[in-house]
């Protein structure tokens, strides 16, 4: 890392001295200034010093500035340059921009529009460093070992990652809420040639059916009333990348034969434009619903659901992998114990047995969230117990008579899964102090799903007489 107070290197390529006297006069103070008055020094100075900026002249003697900055852009592509021109070389300028130069002054120079364009090129550099860093870690973080799991259903989906990672074929993921799907989704992108490249995820539930093609699309100003400016879609903005596409099932039949398009043709159009967009980019889909009776019932597309299921990959639901349950908990249990610097724990003997035995409905992302719960209730203890997990991992006696009495006939699968349903949301809001906001959270559902849920299963909050204000309003 570089120190603060180290000041950033400027090199000035410039054959007439006076101007090279007054840009360091401007620029010394808080820069450190090299200076070449010729291309070849300039060359020189530039692959010795490595400077984190140049400022050239167009006019040079015997060389042409716009070959000089040719070259620099060729051996660093990271070291912005801007070009000094005559008052008359617009054209020039422009040139100068197509090859690459950052930015361009007229001479002669405004001493304060100097200092913001280099300060402008210079923080433009540093956050283009930043992205390539963080860039880099992504990749690192979501390298497909970093998935967690070891049976045979998760062995069979990293055997399928590594198979089709590295092609542009069109893969659908399915499984329950919470198993994985975009973590996948990310292996997928992260493992292909394109990790470099923007993975962009668009959850296709969470958008009302007038902005969906919009944001997939893009739109042209003045397409629709609220289009006051052009907007580029996510289509656009994957090029070269990769689509994830979650809750795929959701589409309208509108959308589903728009999709259908690109998918066959590769290109596409701006909501209200008229040019053809052509785009390379790698469809991920993914959903939790029940696609193929979709198609039966005519709700979804059979042609978009060929053309997406292309390779299908199907996650388990957790209390199908139970092997993966003590190691997944342990390494959500690690991860917190690491971000907030706490002693080494683990789980009690018994906590493990409860975590096992659990059905896990919400999944993955339902253990990460209890696992949270338990690491903050476990404050001062060396073990995780019983007595930090939610009650209803434990109750027992509940489930199983509800089991019981679903599978003598007494009460219909639907009515049960309600009833389950009920306690644990109920158990959140306690847990909460019925705030909504953060049971949602604990159960890892938006708060407009839990709202949703409330309202059909029918809990209001808990009586506080006339004081009680209603549920606010539910925003699409
Ligand atoms: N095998 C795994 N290893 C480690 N973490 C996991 C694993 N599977 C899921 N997770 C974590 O669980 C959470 C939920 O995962 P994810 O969002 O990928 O699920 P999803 O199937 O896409 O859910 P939804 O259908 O609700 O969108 C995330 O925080 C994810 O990091």
């Amino acid at each position: 890392m570089e120190s603060p107070a180290m000041k950033k290197r400027v090199l000035l390529i410039d054959d007439e001295a006076r101007v090279r006297t007054s840009l360091k006069m401007v620029l010394e103070p808080n820069y450190e200034i090299l200076q070449a008055a010729d291309a070849q020094e300039g060359l020189d100075t530039f692959r010795k010093e490595g400077p984190d900026l140049v400022l050239l002249d167009v006019v040079l003697p015997g060389t042409d500035g716009l070959a000089v900055l040719e070259t620099l852009r060729s051996e660093s592509r990271m070291t912005p340059v801007i070009m000094l021109t005559g008052t008359k070389s617009v054209k020039t300028a422009v040139d100068a921009m197509k090859l690459g130069a950052a930015d361009y002054l007229s001479k002669p120079f405004d001493v304060e529009e100097l200092r913001i364009v280099v300060d402008r090129a210079l923080s433009s550099q540093a956050l283009e460093r930043e992205v390539k860093q963080l860039r880099a870690q992504v990749v690192q973080r979501y390298a497909f070992h970093n998935l967690i799991g070891k049976s045979q259903g998760m062995q069979e989906i990293y055997a399928k990652i590594e198979q089709v990672a590295d092609s542009r074929t069109t893969v659908l993921i399915t499984g329950e809420s919470g198993t994985g799907k975009e973590l996948v989704a990310k292996a997928l992108h992260y493992n292909s040639g394109r990790r470099e490249r923007p993975f962009i995820a668009l959850n296709c539930a969470a958008l009302p059916e007038t902005l969906i093609e919009s944001e997939l699309f893009g739109h042209e100003k003045g397409s629709f009333t609220d289009a006051t400016a052009r907007r580029v879609g996510q289509f656009e903005l994957a090029n070269t990348g990769t689509l994830f596409l979650d809750e795929i099932g959701d589409l309208s039949a509108m959308t589903q034969a728009k999709l259908l398009r690109v998918l066959q043709e590769r290109e596409f159009t701006r909501i209200g434009g008229v040019q053809s967009i052509k785009v390379d980019v790698r469809i991920v889909a993914a959903t939790n619903r029940n696609l193929e009776d979709m198609v039966r019932k005519g709700q979804f597309r059979e042609d978009l659901y060929y053309r997406i299921n292309v390779i299908s990959l199907f996650l388990p639901p957790l209390r199908e992998r139970g092997e993966d349950i003590p190691l997944l908990a342990k390494h959500f249990l690690a991860k917190r114990v690491e971000e907030e610097k706490r002693p080494h724990i683990e789980f009690g003997k018994e906590a493990l047995e409860v975590l096992t035995r659990y059905p896990w409905p919400g999944n993955v992302r339902e253990m990460e969230n209890i696992i949270e719960q338990a690491f903050i209730w476990s404050q001062n203890c060396p073990q995780i117990t019983q007595e930090h997990l939610p009650t209803i991992m434990k109750s027992d006696s509940r489930s199983s008579s509800l089991r019981d009495d679903t599978l003598a006939g007494r009460m219909s699968l639907e009515k049960a899964v309600m009833e389950f349903e009920r306690e644990i949301i109920l158990d959140a809001l306690k847990r909460t102090n019925y705030v909504q906001t953060h049971a949602a959270n604990l159960l890892g559902i938006s708060r407009r799903m839990l709202k949703y849920r409330m309202d059909t299963l029918g809990i209001g909050r808990p009586d506080s007489g006339n004081s009680q204000e209603p549920d606010p309003p539910v925003q699409e």
